[in-house]
């Protein structure tokens, strides 16, 4: 079986690793590719690394109205940019939007694919997580869904790649020589992620994330996003591994480490990567979770949750390991 698929946002950072994954996709070909500024231009010109059969395909101008016949389309648009247009798109075309519009949206799925993916299954619209709570999120939920730490004064500390901004590096102020060897906290107190994270927060432990605590910072590489997590609790180092262990058991995409997580054991892959330290004395647990942000924080579960919507094995077009170095 082969589903026709489309990326909208093509040229985009998310976009362009939804090609690339798609490109070796065993039961997705792409047929259509859409965009703005980039309409007209060919694939081959945009990424010289484009496998032949795809490198002559011509990006349209993106208007819902006008789309081909497919089965499956993934939208890679600017927060924002993407509900007015989706709501056009027919029903039978099922769709993942990797930008913020539906993650809180009526009719749509909140994609956290390994947390659950039974509740994924079978839907047609499906919001994938921003990639801070897709980092977040996995590291926390084992521990929120035993009980193992308090839900109301959760403390998330994350470092990000520059990509995460976007090609257009979040309107200036993110090129090379403002970025390099230097760190940048930013969102404070207000990140949009902050609501996406406390009400999954809830969902998981069933009590009020009233204090959650959010601060993002760029930090001077490509790829990959670190969160570090500081809860309150009563739980050991070993607890905290064993619920993760338990809670993540068979699940093909979560790997649960002893030493703590780095950033670059994801890159390029949908892998998350969790781990834990605890001092009971201290009544301090802390989660650290790892994730490639286009992979895990966008196309990479995007596709994982192409994968169960379309009844197809969900790790499909997703085995290849992370680069490394
Ligand atoms: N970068 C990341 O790590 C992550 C990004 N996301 C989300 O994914 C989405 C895409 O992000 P990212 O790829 O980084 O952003 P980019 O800025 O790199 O790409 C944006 C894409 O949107 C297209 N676009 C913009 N406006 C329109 C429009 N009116 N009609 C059609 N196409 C349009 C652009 O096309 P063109 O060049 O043709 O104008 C471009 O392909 C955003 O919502 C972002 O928040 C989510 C998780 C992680
Ligand atoms: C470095 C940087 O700017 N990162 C982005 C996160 C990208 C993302 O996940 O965006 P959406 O939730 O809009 O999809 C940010 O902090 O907003």
């Amino acid at each position: 079986m082969t589903l026709r698929v489309g990326i909208v946002g093509i040229s985009g950072f998310g976009g362009g690793e939804a090609l690339r994954l798609i490109a070796g996709h065993p039961a997705f070909e792409l047929t259509y590719a859409a965009g703005e500024g980039s309409a007209g231009s060919r694939l081959g010109d945009r990424f010289p690394g484009a496998p032949a059969r795809l490198a002559g395909m011509v990006i349209e101008t993106w208007d819902p109205d006008a789309l081909p016949s497919l089965d499956l389309l993934f939208a890679s648009l600017p927060t924002g940019r993407s509900a007015a247009a989706l709501a056009r798109i027919p029903g039978e075309v099922k769709i993942v939007d990797i930008g913020g519009d539906h993650r809180d949206a009526e009719g749509w799925a909140y994609g956290l694919a390994d947390v659950w993916p039974d509740r994924i299954k079978g839907q047609t619209r499906v919001a994938n997580p921003g990639c801070f709570p897709a980092a977040a999120l996995t590291a926390l939920a084992p521990l929120l869904a035993n009980s193992l730490v308090a839900p109301g004064n959760i403390v998330i500390d994350a470092k990000t790649g520059i990509s995460g901004a976007g090609r257009g590096g979040g309107g200036g102020g993110f090129g090379y020589a403002e970025s390099n060897e230097n760190l940048v906290p930013y969102g404070l107190l207000q990140h949009v992620h902050m609501p996406e994270m406390a009400r999954t927060i809830e969902q998981l432990s069933d009590g009020s994330a009233a204090g959650l605590v959010f601060t993002p910072h760029l930090v001077p590489m490509t790829r990959g996003i670190l969160a570090t997590i500081y809860c309150r609790g009563r739980a050991t180092t070993q607890d905290c591994l064993e619920a993760a262990r338990r809670f993540y058991a068979g699940r093909p995409f979560i790997r649960v480490t002893d030493k703590p997580p780095q950033t670059k054991w994801a890159t390029g892959s949908n892998l998350a990567f969790v781990s834990y330290a605890a001092d009971p004395t201290r009544e301090l647990v802390m989660a650290m979770g790892v994730v490639d942000n286009l992979g895990k924080g966008a196309a990479g579960q995007a596709v994982q949750n192409a994968n169960l919507i379309c009844g197809l094995p969900e790790t499909l077009g997703l085995e290849g390991m992370p680069v490394w170095p």
